[in-house]
């Protein structure tokens, strides 16, 4: 019997991608969001879309009472880390009481099946690298702290309601579906790999780089880029090995990429000079984060298609040139 998913956030960058990916693999799929920074367009045809906000409870009850959900993809959340220390209530009240409203509605209809966005900005600043999922979770934000709740109350739940739960903890989502149909195109933009095409593009002046003297081999900051459609795809995945597996795994590459790298490759991609101001560190920023996803492998049965950064630069690129919204 085909499965329906409620996708949560469906109109926004992961969630976007997800549901093309869930569709191609032959799920029925039901996308809510209140639009507050996703794009209609972004939303594939094959989906049905109800506009509900995770603060509105009756919104998300009237979604499970004339609807049979099989599980949740919850990717609705505020994401600006600095806006979440300039206000926290924000965020404390979007991601967290707005996934207790989400849970309260499931399990009101017995549904119990949920796959979450989490985040590496869960660890905080990493006492070792690559980072597995015993790594201490300490967040120096209220961004990250509000999904590490989400993470712990979860585990209440499972215990208490019996939930089945998985909380991916991605690293630097990137890029763009293959075929150029959706992208990026998150407003305000932060992202280090829309920002320097964008520079590229002359749309913006130039790309600051957030510090040079990091104790890295070039004093840039290290991060691991994870291709839009590998996520997508692990979210699939990790769908369909509920009830069985229920906690978090990591979703990165495993391969760091320095701030400059990232330059250079894009510079490579569109054949243009990206013009460059070495600018001053940007707090909360460590030096190097990647992951080591043996457990996304082992209990997923996951692995990465993109293999190099040029690979993942040249979709973005497609759509930056190109973009539908
Ligand atoms: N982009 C990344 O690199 C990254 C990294 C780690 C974790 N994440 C997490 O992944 C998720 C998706 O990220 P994204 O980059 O696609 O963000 P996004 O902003 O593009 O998508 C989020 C979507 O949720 C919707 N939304 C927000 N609040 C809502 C509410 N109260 N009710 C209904 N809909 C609401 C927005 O309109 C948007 O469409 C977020 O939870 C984010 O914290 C993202
Ligand atoms: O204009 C810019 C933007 C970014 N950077 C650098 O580029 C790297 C990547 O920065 P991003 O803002 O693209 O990504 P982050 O690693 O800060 O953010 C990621 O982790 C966050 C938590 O830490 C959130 O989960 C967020 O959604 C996710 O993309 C960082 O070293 C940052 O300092 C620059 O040098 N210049």
């Amino acid at each position: 019997m085909t499965k329906t998913v409620l996708v949560m956030g469906g109109a926004g960058y992961i969630g976007s991608h997800t549901v093309k990916h869930l569709l191609d693999n032959g799920y029925r799929v039901i996308v809510a969001d209140n639009l507050v920074y996703g794009h209609l367009e972004a939303i594939d045809k094959r989906a049905a879309f109800i506009h509900a906000d995770l603060l509105n409870s009756a919104s998300l009850y009237a979604i499970f009472n004339r609807h049979e959900i099989h599980a949740v993809i919850h990717f609705a959340a505020f994401a600006y880390v600095g806006e979440s220390v300039q206000d926290p209530q924000k965020y404390y009240l979007n991601n967290v009481v707005g996934t207790i409203n989400l849970l309260n509605a499931m399990l009101a209809n017995n549904v119990k099946n949920i796959v979450f966005s989490s985040t590496c900005a869960t660890y905080g600043e990493p006492n070792y690298i690559p980072i597995d999922e015993k790594h201490p979770q300490s967040p120096i934000n209220p961004y990250g702290k509000s999904k590490l709740m989400i993470e712990q109350i979860f585990a209440d739940y499972e215990k208490a309601y019996g939930l089945n739960h998985i909380s991916l903890r991605y690293f630097n989502a990137a890029g763009c579906s293959a075929d150029g149909e959706i992208g990026e195109s998150h407003t305000p933009e932060t992202h280090l790999i829309p920002l320097v095409l964008k520079a590229i593009k002359g749309e913006r002046d130039s790309i600051h780089v957030f510090g040079t003297d990091y104790d890295t081999p070039d004093g840039t900051c290290i991060r691991d880029y994870i291709h839009i459609e590998d996520l997508a795809a692990a979210h699939r995945l990790a769908l369909e090995k509920l009830p069985e597996y229920c906690g978090c795994i990591n979703l990165g590459t495993g391969t760091g990429t320095s701030v400059k790298e990232i330059i250079f490759a894009a510079e490579k991609v569109s054949g243009k000079k990206c013009p460059t101001v070495y600018a001053e560190r940007r707090a909360g920023d460590p030096a190097k984060l990647f992951a080591d996803n043996t457990k996304a492998k082992e209990i997923l049965g996951w692995q990465p298609h993109y293999a190099s950064i040029e690979e993942i630069i040249t979709t973005a690129w497609n759509w930056e040139t190109n973009r539908k919204f």
